[in-house]
């Protein structure tokens, strides 16, 4: 089967997973058939659909005419074999039960094309297992979604043993088409990548407080605040369910081995039936006050047992080839929100010393989960999971060397990208680092001339510092002053920039993301982009450079609206505020920034420089810029380029400005 071929989907369970599956899937523009084994369930699935549907509609992330399309592509059956019978491709999404999946199965192969290929949402069970009860292992393999499908990216394309790699293909290709980011797990194993690193990293926590090294607080603090995941590791496994992490880590035990022993207390908690949220209480009680996790209480030995025991796990699955740092990286990244991956945490940390913190604790406690992996090993003597290549300084400033931005050169224009999407292009320290750097590199390089800033994803060009990040470093008011001072500097570099800068803005641009767009020299945003600057509504204020860069540009009555209201504003009514200077449909953002950003580069810059020095010099002292304007007009005198113009003017032609 090619993916071209593929037209109608059958989804079997109608549940949270189920029929968040059907509704990606509609959106893509497929027929779907939604399954499930009682009139109710299914009519639940289909209303949850139309409901999920209608706000994205709400949100303006489609139209109604989109959202109505969608619905009226989904029919919904009880009785399995109608709704399998023209099925494409059939995604099973029943109960994490091998027995019920493997009865879904017997009726499945009975009732379906010849050609169709299978794929199970399992997060846990054996793909080979469960292909092996059909009549087409090789057309059969895992596709896992994670929770909810509609907004997460990833989806794990799993192969069991028999899988063939057209499927793969195909079921990678399909995940594309659906708005997804599939990453292959080559092999059959445990936890697939983000269960494998997540469901030990908990098991690890929960042997901390177990052990008596560390409080519940003190872990979860350390793990949110100074290790910038999204939340503290009691939270995630309350949130998920302690039964469910634990299920996970019990079949990891029984397949890869002791190192996967649970630790007691996680066996204590499921055998009480606090399983978390959804008990009422698990590490914390939501009956009363729920979480609270502390910020500046986290424990350095905390935050490096719990690197060591990852970067053991990330080299678990790299060392058995079942997938590889990259992935694991982007896995985690789209799949559980972790601002940088693993293996770049782990490298960060310095992959040698996490080795020794596995190897002391090994030696200390006989424990198999701290037995340092042969791959761990190797990877720490060859400087890192991902080398240590850049280190000599061949590839400084090449694109590869930054992981928040994607920046490359395409003809005459520069092109950052804030290459986040997962975290709403939000703003990190490493970004901000990186984000100088690019600007530095590509105002020195003289092909470069005009520079297009923009985000990467159709959500957000950026929400703004990364609020979690900064409630960790910034609870010191030294730090925050020079993290202030750092952000105004960095986006300082734009303006300073000598060559014209655009900012290609599309979905939310907020706080420090739009302070970054006011350091452009110019703004062009799709309808859809909601700007503001809601600092205010944090408690905090715009610290880079917002309460100055702002006012010179919409004039000090609306900036001071603005920042104090720290409301929304809605693309159209930046621009009647003169903060956007062209507001274009949402489809065409792309084609009209680099437009925009190549008409600018064909310009003379020469002319160009002197123009924005001389507008930059006149803010404080218009007699200044009045004198840079001289100045400037008295050296573009003597350019080639004001022969060019001249010329190209006078025989009606385009010039071909040099900047000489
Ligand atoms: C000096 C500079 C200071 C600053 O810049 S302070 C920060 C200023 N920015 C903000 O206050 C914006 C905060 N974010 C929001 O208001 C909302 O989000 C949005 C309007 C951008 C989007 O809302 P929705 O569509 O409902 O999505 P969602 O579930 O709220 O967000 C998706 C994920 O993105 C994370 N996120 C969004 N903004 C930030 C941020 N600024 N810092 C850290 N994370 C952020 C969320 O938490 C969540 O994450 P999960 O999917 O893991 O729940």
């Amino acid at each position: 089967m090619r993916l071209e071929d593929v037209q109608r989907i059958a989804v079997l369970g109608a549940g949270n997973m189920g029929h968040g599956i059907a509704e990606v899937a509609a959106l893509a523009g497929y027929e779907v058939a939604l399954r499930d084994i009682e009139e109710e369930l299914v009519r639940d699935g289909y209303d949850q659909i139309e409901w999920s549907l209608g706000k994205l509609a709400e949100k303006d992330r489609l139209s109604d005419e989109e959202a109505e399309a969608a619905l009226d592509r989904v029919e919904t059956f009880v009785d399995l074999a109608d709704s399998i019978s023209d099925a494409d491709v059939v995604i099973e999404v029943v109960p994490e039960k091998m027995g019920i999946k493997k009865d879904v199965y017997d009726e499945v192969v009975e009732h379906a094309p010849e050609q169709a290929v299978l794929v199970t949402n399992t997060s846990s069970l054996s793909i080979t297992e469960l292909s092996e009860v059909t009549d087409r292992p090789e057309r059969f393999c895992g596709m896992h979604f994670f929770n909810p499908p509609v907004r997460m990216d990833l989806v794990e394309v799993i192969s069991g043993a028999h899988t063939d790699g057209e499927t793969l293909e195909l079921i990678e290709g399909l995940a594309e088409e659906m708005g997804k980011t599939p990453v292959r797990v080559r092999k059959d194993s445990p936890g697939f990548v983000v269960n494998r690193v997540l469901v030990p990293l908990m098991n690890e926590a929960a042997w901390i407080v177990e052990s008596g090294d560390a409080t519940v607080e003190t872990v979860d603090s350390t793990t949110k605040y100074d290790m910038g995941l999204p939340m503290g590791a009691f939270e995630l496994a309350d949130q998920v369910g302690i039964d469910v992490g634990y299920h996970v880590l019990e079949y990891m035990h029984e397949v890869l081995g002791e190192a996967y022993r649970p630790c007691p207390l996680l066996v204590e908690k499921v055998e009480n039936e606090d399983l978390g949220k959804k008990t009422g209480s698990g590490f914390y009680d939501y009956e009363d006050g729920g979480v609270e996790v502390p910020t500046g209480e986290g424990d350095e030995d905390v935050r490096r047992r719990l690197l060591a025991v990852m970067a053991n796990e990330v080299a678990g699955l790299v060392g058995d080839d079942v997938a590889d740092a990259a992935d694991i990286d982007r896995a985690m990244q789209l799949g559980a929100g972790f601002p940088d991956g693993p293996a770049k945490l782990a490298d960060d940390e310095g992959l040698s010393a996490l080795r020794d913190v596995l190897d002391a604790l090994h030696e200390e406690t006989g424990e198999a989960r701290y037995e340092a992996t042969e791959y761990l090993r190797e990877a720490a003597e060859a400087g890192g999971f991902h080398g240590n290549g850049a280190e000599d300084g061949e590839n400084a400033g090449d694109a590869a060397d930054y992981d928040t931005l994607s920046v490359t050169v395409d003809g005459r224009v520069g092109h950052v990208e804030i290459d986040r999407p997962h975290r709403m292009n939000t703003i990190s320290d490493e970004l901000l680092d990186e984000f100088g750097s690019a600007i530095d590199r590509l105002d020195a390089d003289d092909e470069v001339r005009a520079i297009l800033v923009t985000g990467a994803g159709d959500r957000a060009f950026s929400a703004g510092a990364d609020v979690q990040s900064m409630a960790a470093g910034g609870a010191d008011p030294i730090d925050a002053v020079e993290l202030s001072r750092k952000g105004q500097r960095t986006f300082g570099k734009l303006e300073e920039s000598d060559k014209p800068v655009i900012a290609g803005i599309d979905g939310y641009c907020l706080g420090g993301g739009m302070e970054l767009a006011t350091a452009a020299d110019l703004r062009v945003a799709s309808e859809r982009s909601e700007l503001g600057q809601p600092e205010l509504n944090l408690g905090l204020l715009p610290g880079w450079g917002g309460t100055q860069r702002l006012a010179r540009i919409v004039g000090e009555g609306r900036a001071k609206e603005i920042i104090l209201t720290a409301d929304r504003y809605d693309a159209e009514t930046m621009a009647e505020y003169d903060f956007v200077n062209e507001v274009v449909g949402n489809d065409e953002l792309d084609d009209r920034a680099w437009e925009l950003a190549e008409r600018l580069a064909g310009g003379p810059p020469i002319a160009q420089k002197y123009t924005k020095r001389a507008i930059h010099a006149g803010r404080a002292d218009a007699d200044a810029g009045l004198e840079v304007e001289a100045m400037g007009f008295g050296h573009v005198m003597n350019t080639d380029d004001l022969m060019e113009g001249v010329t190209a003017f006078m025989s009606d032609e385009e010039p071909e400005f040099e900047g000489k």
